[in-house]
């Protein structure tokens, strides 16, 4: 049996990048020559072991056949007789598709250094189809190597794919991991203009598909298209290394503006409000995990209260801190500030705009949080104060301690 390194370990040594996990190929072996040297199988379907030292993936040879749409439905077969090159061209991208044998050659059929100089994404050939998790993978890619382009014959194949009804087959876990994935990287809006241009997005996200070439006002957004902001929210986010909740929400915070009455554009009076209710679809859609969308809708609803909140007087800003769960929930709140700087300097020009919103909610949050509210209810209590009287005796003892914090 003779043993290569493949895949994604290949392409990222050879671009220089770090390697994170190691995927192995094993050719002229049977599963039972594997267990009997001592990996261990994981999963039903698919002929991969684990590597007894190194617990890294080892994958018998293998071609696959499409049998029915969507992720399901592939009838593997692994045999000593399958070749590596045969394993190689069941790969989804050129780059993708190198293995490394254990005296250091490159074993390249399909073009995969060529692509990583011209920096390609190109499909290996059309098995690429039978799988519709890699359109969102392929738009992952794009956003990690964000100087890459998409070979024209690859994303005319994504379209074909898209048009007939492949994306829409795909499992809403395997959706969202994408994303996630996705928006994790160094430029996320790159897969989102790579999934717009194969169609993907109007199935997969409609809400998001529908805010390119909706107008907002020059004065506050110079770069007026919806869809362009928001695409310089995430990389704004993605710039500053924040975690995948606040980049999930900065994603979502104006989805309201795509369903905007036409009659009064460029403005969008209620936009929050709408966002709130398209957020909430996704994320039942999408089976969304619980803090990206708790976060999400309550910064896609409170998003323009922050931004107007240097007007803001303590009970005002008390009232926002209560509105968004911050005494229960700083952290989260913190994040909710990230995201609110986001879309703040997710602007044409206003990428190191100050945004004094944030320190002073901050600041806020910080004073109320200071109060003894124990000793304050024990106070009022000995002073006859019961049920909602002493909930009062503390609201007022935290605007007390914001306005004095912001008087300081
Ligand atoms: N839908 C898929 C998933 C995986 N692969 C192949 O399996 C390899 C390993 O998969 P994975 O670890 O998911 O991707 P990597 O390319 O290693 O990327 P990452 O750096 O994100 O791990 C890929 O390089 C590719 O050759 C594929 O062809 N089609
Ligand atoms: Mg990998």
């Amino acid at each position: 049996m003779q043993r290569y390194e493949v895949g994604g370990a290949v392409r990222d040594a050879l671009l220089g990048r770090p390697v994170h996990d190691r995927d192995w190929v094993v050719v002229g072996a049977t599963p039972e020559q594997l267990l009997a040297a001592g990996y261990t199988p994981v999963g039903r379907d698919f002929p991969v072991f684990l590597d007894p030292q190194t617990r890294e993936e080892v994958a018998l040879a293998r071609t696959e056949r499409k049998t029915a749409p969507g992720y399901h439905g592939f009838l593997v077969h692994a045999a000593p007789d399958v070749t590596l090159d045969e394993d190689l061209l069941r790969r989804d991208l050129t780059i993708n598709a190198m293995a490394r044998a254990a005296d250091g050659t490159l074993i390249d059929p399909h073009g995969g250094q060529r692509d990583l100089a011209a920096k390609v994404l190109r499909h290996v050939s059309p098995a690429f189809a039978e799988d519709p998790v890699r359109i969102l993978r392929l738009a992952r890619f794009a956003a990690r190597f964000d100087d890459f382009s998409v070979a024209p014959e690859t994303l005319a194949l994504m379209q074909a794919m898209v048009a007939a009804g492949e994306v829409d087959a795909l499992v809403p876990e395997r959706v969202w991991q994408e994303l996630a994935r996705g928006l994790m990287e160094a430029r996320p809006s790159r897969m989102f203009t790579v999934l717009r241009e194969a169609g993907a997005l109007a199935r997969l996200l409609p809400e998001l598909d529908r805010l390119w070439g909706v107008p907002q006002r020059a004065e506050h957004h110079p770069e007026v298209d919806t869809g362009v902001h928001v695409m310089m929210v995430i990389d704004h986010a993605a710039g500053l290394g924040v975690p995948l909740t606040v980049r999930w929400a900065a994603l979502g915070h104006d989805l309201g503006k795509g369903t905007t009455p036409p009659d009064i554009l460029p403005r969008h009076l209620g936009h929050e409000g709408r966002s709130v209710e398209l957020l909430r679809a996704v994320h039942a859609r999408l089976r969304v995990p619980r803090d990206c969308a708790e976060l999400a809708e309550r910064v896609a609803r409170e998003h323009g209260n922050v931004h107007a909140s240097g007007g803001f007087g303590a009970a005002a800003l008390l009232r926002l801190l209560e509105r968004c769960d911050a005494f229960r929930k700083p952290a989260a709140f913190a994040e909710l500030l990230q995201a609110c700087t986001c879309d703040a300097r997710g602007r044409l020009g206003r990428a190191e705009a100050p945004y004094p919103q944030a320190e002073r909610l901050a600041a806020a949050l910080a004073a109320a949080q200071a109060v003894d509210t124990a000793a304050v209810a024990a106070d009022a209590a000995a002073r006859g104060a019961r049920g909602p009287a002493v909930g009062a005796a503390i609201a007022a003892a935290r605007e007390a301690a914001v306005a004095q914090a912001l008087a300081a």
